[in-house]
């Protein structure tokens, strides 16, 4: 496909009115065609769209290197040779997300888009995987920008000799604007984007194209992740890796079939230019992804998949914390992410759930210390001079929920020598009422995490008698006067660790010095907990949508406990292989 500036808007969502936006739920496909996601008419706009950006004309071939050579220093930061943006970039950026912040809590906390950033080599394949991510974010009002609508327009000299210009150069592209136009779209203003002539080398007067914001925007271009400035507004950067060879290959099939070039011109422009760039520039930029995408055969699904399920996650987390203030979900990393895969997987080794699981739920307890009260407390370092610090304003205990909160006991004594842990054992119940390991309770249907806002925590009153019972309990003697950090790595229904809070506010702890901290908790257990103890956080990795009929955590990880003991049983259904080797 050639460059394309367009946005794709969910069917419900209203229409632009103007000519230009093309809002039509339509993509493209990577030659340029546009297709249509099955809801009926072909996209006018987007084929007027491509037709406007598509043209490349037939002349601009073969360039070397005497242009483009002023400013870039002030631009780019990616190699030694590359210095940073600019002294007042970093101040610049804090201010931006100050405005950011402002404009969500204006908007009632309609929070900020997803920006997406999509770098590769020419011809790696970054227009299709946009496309393709576009396609699976059905849902999601996206935005895709092109690097190339931001060209600079050329001057006269430039043009008389086109042959001789860079395009691969970072100076060919005119990177305020486009920052300008990201920061807009962030701030969910309306933005005017370029359309570039490729046949006249300039912007088409009087047609820019009108793109409203979007929930999620993607930007893609050779170097999007080798610029500070852009890279710094993404909040997912993804690299498209593909072979040299293939690319040449690719830009060959698509420069003669699609732009008329001419066999020599294109390797001569390939030669002189996009591979010295692309060694200089891009592929240093590759260190900057958080993934990169191998794209040499077929069309990697399966990264696909990932990164729409992790933008959709982090859309839908990002509402739950707008409704409940006092729930902390841990930046949505792909580090976290990644751990998450393998605890997750039916099919990983027992020593290897222990070792990502103690990871994550290190991670967790060190952020959940984070919400602690802490008073000022100075210090004399040993140059003799004073360091004012913090310490722990009051005393702390960790309560395990018996037995896989237990799990997490290593964790906290990690970070706090010697601290007090009490336990608790929750007698689980079934539907029935009776004894089982599992808690089991008809709950209301769990919607997608999108749809939380139409939970009604009045349906759901809990009449406080069918809570499960606490069988045993052994808390610190003066719990009272602690923070409590309440472990349990699993928030299902959160029936179990209502109980074992209402057990410890009977025991004087107060509600505000109670931290529940969790690897994955549940949409349902999140709304359970968040409403009925407003004072209380809730500190967890992750948040699944919803539960099985059985009151499992849906992905989940299946019985917590019993995989990080290894007394799964044999025919565990969440565990495979011989977990006895370990
Ligand atoms: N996985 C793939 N297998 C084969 N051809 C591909 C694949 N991905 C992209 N292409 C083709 O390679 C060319 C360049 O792809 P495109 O997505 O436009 O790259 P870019 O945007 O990085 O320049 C296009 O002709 C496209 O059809
Ligand atoms: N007038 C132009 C502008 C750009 N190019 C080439 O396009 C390449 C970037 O686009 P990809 O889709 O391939 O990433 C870049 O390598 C420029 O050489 C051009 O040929 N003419």
């Amino acid at each position: 496909m050639r460059h394309t500036t367009f946005s794709r808007t969910p069917p419900d969502s209203p229409t632009s009115s103007s000519p230009r936006s093309p809002n039509n739920p339509a993509v493209s496909t990577p030659s340029g065609e546009a297709i249509f996601n099955g809801n009926g008419s072909p996209s006018k706009h987007i084929s007027q769209l491509m037709e406007l950006n598509c043209s490349v004309g037939k002349g601009r071939r073969k360039i070397n290197n005497t242009n483009n050579t002023t400013n870039t220093s002030s631009l780019l930061e990616s190699s030694a040779s590359m210095p940073s943006l600019s002294q007042n970039h970093h101040q610049n950026e804090h201010s931006f997300r100050s405005k950011v912040d402002e404009r969500v809590s204006a908007n009632g906390g309609n929070r900020e888009p997803f920006l997406i950033g999509v770098a590769g080599g020419t011809a790696s394949g970054k227009s299709t995987v946009c496309n393709l991510i576009m396609n699976s974010l059905q849902e999601k009002r996206v935005v895709l920008l092109a690097q190339d609508s931001f060209y600079r327009p050329l001057t006269e000299e430039e043009r008389r000799n086109v042959k001789q210009y860079n395009f691969d150069h970072p100076d060919a592209i005119e990177w305020p604007l486009i920052v300008k136009t990201l920061k807009d779209l962030l701030l969910r203003r309306n933005v005017k984007v370029p359309v570039y002539d490729f046949v006249t080398h300039s912007r088409k007067e009087g047609v820019d194209i009108n793109v409203e914001p979007g929930d999620v925007i993607i930007i893609e271009g050779i170097l999007v992740l080798a610029m500070e400035a852009v890279r710094d507004l993404c909040h997912m950067k993804i690299f498209v890796d593909t072979d040299d060879d293939l690319r040449l290959a690719r830009r060959m099939k698509r420069d003669t079939l699609e732009r008329g070039r001419q066999v020599d011109g294109v390797i001569l422009q390939y030669t002189t230019f996009v591979k010295p760039m692309f060694e200089a520039y891009v592929s240093p930029s590759k260190r900057n992804a958080d993934i990169i995408i191998p794209w040499a055969g077929g069309q990697n699904s399966v990264a696909i998949d990932l990164i729409a399920k992790h933008i959709r996650t982090k859309l839908g987390q990002t509402d739950l914390r707008r409704i409940y203030p006092n729930l902390v979900v841990l930046p949505p990393h792909f580090q976290i992410r990644g751990m998450h895969t393998i605890i997750r997987d039916r099919t990983v080794s027992r020593s290897d759930f222990v070792f990502y699981s103690d990871r994550i739920i290190r991670l967790v307890v060190e952020h959940a210390l984070g919400y602690l009260p802490f008073k000022e407390h100075q210090i004399e370092t040993p140059t003799g001079e004073t360091y004012r610090g913090v310490s722990f304003y009051s005393k702390i205990c960790g309560v395990s929920m018996i037995r896989s909160g237990e799990a997490m006991e290593n964790a906290l004594r990690a970070c706090c020598k010697g601290i007090k842990i009490g336990k608790i054992l929750v007698k689980r119940r079934d539907k029935d009422g009776l004894g089982s390991d599992l808690l089991r309770r008809e709950s209301p249907p769990v919607e997608e995490e999108e749809n939380i806002d139409n939970l009604d925590s009045d349906e759901d009153e809990l009449d406080a008698s069918k809570l499960p019972d606490v069988l045993y309990q052994k808390l610190p003697y003066d719990i009272s006067e602690r923070y409590v950090l309440l472990l349990d790595p699993l928030l299902a229904t959160g029936y179990s660790a209502m109980a074992a809070i209402n057990m410890l506010k009977a025991e004087g702890v107060l509600e505000e010095r109670i931290l529940f901290v969790s690897v994955i908790a549940s949409t349902q257990g999140v709304h359970q907990l968040c409403t009925k103890f407003p004072r209380m956080k809730i500190i967890t990795s992750e948040v699944d949508a919803g539960l099985s009929d059985d009151n499992r955590v849906l992905p989940g990880v299946g019985e917590f406990g019993d995989r990080y003991f290894g007394t799964e049983k044999e025919d565990n259904e969440f565990m495979v292989g011989s977990p006895s080797k370990f």
